[in-house]
Formats: C-alpha cells, sequence, structure tokens
C-alpha cells in the first residue's frame, strides 16, 4: 500500500502572504481565514486558488460491539435506518450540504443491513459490521487493507469528477468507541482521557463504556502497529475514510476534517504516512471529550467550536463556506494599490 503524498512547496508562501497583506485590510485582520487562505494557495501553488466541486463524503458502517448496547445507547439498528434518512434528505448532513450547495455522498462501507442495490448511495460493503472486539479483532488485516483500498479509489474518482475539497463525514452507532480505543492506541493516552458520552446526552453510560474499553485493551494488549491496531479496533467506515484521505492527500486536494471520529481516521492516516496533514484543515472542536486532546496532539487548530458531538460531516459542511470565502477574500479583494487606499509603510 503505497500513497505517494508530497510536501506543498514552501517557495510561494512569501508571494501569498505579501499578495494577502496588499488587500485593503489591517495587516492579519482577516484572522484564520488569512491562514486558509495561505494554506490552499501552497495545496495549489497558486496565488489564485480554488475550491471546485466540494463534496462531503459519508462513510457508513456497524460496530459488531454496538449490538450489545453496553456501549452505545441507540441501537445498532440507528445506522442502516440513518442511512434511509440521508437518502430522504432528512439528516442534518443533508441540511447542512444542500443549503450550502455541497455535493453529498453516501457509502455503505459496511452496514449491518442488506441495502437494495438500486438505492443511491455508493455500494462498497466489506461485511455485515465489524466482529465484537470484545472478543476477537474488529476486522482482518485484509479486510482492513480492502477497505482502505476502496476509500482511495472513492477519493481518486471524486477528484477524477474535477472535486478538489472533500469533507470527510461518518454514521456508525459505537464508533464513539472505535475512536476513542484507536485515539488511546496510537497516542498513548489512557482510555479514560479518549472517552466521552457519544450520543449519551445525560452522560450515564460513561463509566460502563470506560469499564468495557478498559476491557478490550486488557484483551488486546499484545497488539502493535497501525494497521493490526486499526484492524483490531477500527471500523469499516474509519479504515476506508483512513484510504480516502490517504488518496486524497496524494491528489493534492483540501481535507476537511470533520469531528472525533473523522480526527481519529487521520490519526491513524498520519501515523502511515504523515505528510497528510498538510492537506488537512480543522472544521471544528467537536463536544466528544478526547477531541481536543486530539487536536492538539495533531497540531490542529479548528475553524470552529459549536459544542456540536454530531459527525456526519456536518462540522465540515459548515466550514466548507469559510474556506470559500477565504479563498475569495485572497482572488477577489481590491489591494490598497488598486483601489488607491493609503497604506502604511511596510
Ligand atoms: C439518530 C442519530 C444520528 C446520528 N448521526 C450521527 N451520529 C453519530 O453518533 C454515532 C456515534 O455515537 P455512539 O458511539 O454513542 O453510538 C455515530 O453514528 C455518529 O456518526 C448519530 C447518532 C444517532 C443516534
Ligand atoms: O465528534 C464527533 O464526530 C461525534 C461525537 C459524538 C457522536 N458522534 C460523532
Amino acid at each position: 500500500m503505497l500513497f505517494n503524498i508530497s510536501t506543498p512547496g514552501v517557495e510561494i508562501q512569501a508571494a501569498l502572504q505579501d499578495k494577502i497583506n496588499q488587500k485593503t485590510k489591517p495587516i492579519g485582520a482577516l484572522g484564520k481565514l488569512e491562514n486558509i487562505a495561505l494554506q490552499v494557495g501552497c495545496i495549489q501553488q497558486s496565488l489564485n486558488p480554488q475550491v471546485r466541486k466540494p463534496c462531503i463524503l459519508v462513510f457508513a458502517a456497524d460496530h459488531g460491539i454496538a449490538a450489545e448496547g453496553v456501549v452505545n445507547p441507540y441501537p445498532q439498528s440507528v445506522t442502516a435506518q440513518m442511512v434511509y434518512n440521508f437518502i430522504e434528505g432528512g439528516a442534518a448532513i443533508n441540511v447542512f450540504t444542500h443549503l450550502h450547495q455541497i455535493d453529498l455522498k453516501v457509502i455503505d462501507a459496511g452496514v449491518a443491513h442488506h441495502f437494495d442495490p438500486g438505492l443511491p448511495i455508493t455500494h462498497a460493503k466489506l461485511a455485515y459490521g465489524t466482529k465484537n472486539y470484545r472478543h476477537e479483532p474488529a476486522m482482518s488485516k485484509d479486510e482492513c487493507v480492502s477497505a482502505i483500498q476502496k476509500g482511495a479509489e472513492l477519493a481518486r474518482e471524486m477528484a477524477l469528477k474535477g472535486s478538489n475539497t472533500i469533507g470527510f463525514g461518518e454514521m456508525g452507532i459505537g464508533n464513539t468507541s472505535a475512536a476513542s480505543l484507536l485515539m488511546s492506541a496510537l497516542c498513548h493516552e489512557d482510555i479514560e482521557t479518549c472517552t466521552g458520552a457519544g450520543t449519551s446526552h445525560t452522560g450515564e453510560i460513561l463509566q460502563q463504556k470506560i469499564t468495557v474499553l478498559k476491557e478490550v485493551q486488557s484483551k488486546h494488549a499484545e497488539i502493535n502497529g497501525t494497521l493490526d491496531i486499526l484492524a483490531t479496533f477500527g471500523g469499516f467506515e474509519i479504515a476506508m475514510m483512513v484510504g480516502a484521505m490517504l488518496a486524497a492527500a496524494e491528489q493534492k486536494m483540501i481535507l476537511v476534517i470533520d469531528g472525533f471520529i473523522v480526527s481519529t481516521a487521520l490519526l491513524v492516516a498520519s501515523k502511515l504516512f504523515p505528510g497528510v496533514l498538510h492537506y488537512c484543515i480543522y472544521a471544528h472542536t467537536s463536544d466528544e471529550k478526547g477531541h481536543r486532546v486530539l487536536l492538539d496532539y495533531l497540531g490542529a487548530e479548528p475553524l470552529l467550536q459549536l459544542n456540536m458531538r454530531l459527525g456526519e460531516g456536518t462540522g465540515a459542511a459548515l466550514a466548507i463556506p469559510l474556506i470559500q470565502s477565504a479563498v475569495a477574500f485572497l482572488n477577489q479583494m481590491s489591494s490598497f494599490e488598486s483601489a488607491k487606499i493609503s497604506n502604511i509603510p511596510a
């Protein structure tokens, strides 16, 4: 599995910064939008970068452990039910992508439900959910590699269709637990630091969730190496996102990172190929415990803090208009010279 991810050249940075500084505003006054403009200009090696055909890919899959209901308040069947909701246009991600004219693709990566092949989703099911990691690894190494390859294929398809900006989203009951286990193993943080209440609004499941996840960690205490860790604790949606992220970075696309679960997919991707991080813009800080620590670990500075904890790519959908705004100011604002406005000496 090879991904050829290059580091964007820094030679263009000075010219981009100069262009930003010549805009009719005090130096630095557009704050983080200026950082985004600079980053996107570097990624595209252009003084006039563009956001083309932005899309959100929502990867859906089930987790073996979720059938037990010990770490997740909502039943496993909600994953498939939400896929139908995505198809009908009734989920939060449908509303936000529709509002902001972002293309939305839903991928069945491994939902424990048979979907009619005629349904307008991407049918990429690897299995009817993962195995229960309380008893055995969630997936085999082969399944894990297949998921990564399939995700990569999907990102390359989006690039071929002319998109240069992908937001990542997921749906999978129980996947905050998978994400916490991945974070704990890969960041060497204890499971308490990495585990939040997920979809429980009262938080009452948290203690039981931590106890179960600790048991899971002792069962798989010998697991080592990024791919084995991903295969043991991950989900098909997470593994597919890893591949999609790596291929998107290879294609020099802008990767818009959503909440906690998407960030753990990026964590895995960055352990395999650290260069992927150059292409990432972080949408928001989720309220899920662990996300802030993970973002710090990744060196990330998210754009938004909205106390959201939903997933589906909702944070990414809200951040894409901000990225478009950053690119628009870079391309469309007048300079002090063109608008004949007095500047202070450099
Ligand atoms: C109706 C509903 C819609 C969702 N949309 C995203 N998630 C989010 O919650 C799930 C993870 O939380 P946990 O680990 O606690 O199960 C994921 O499916 C995630 O995308 C949802 C969850 C529910 C219940
Ligand atoms: O931050 C997230 O992505 C998240 C948090 C809770 C539940 N589902 C997703």
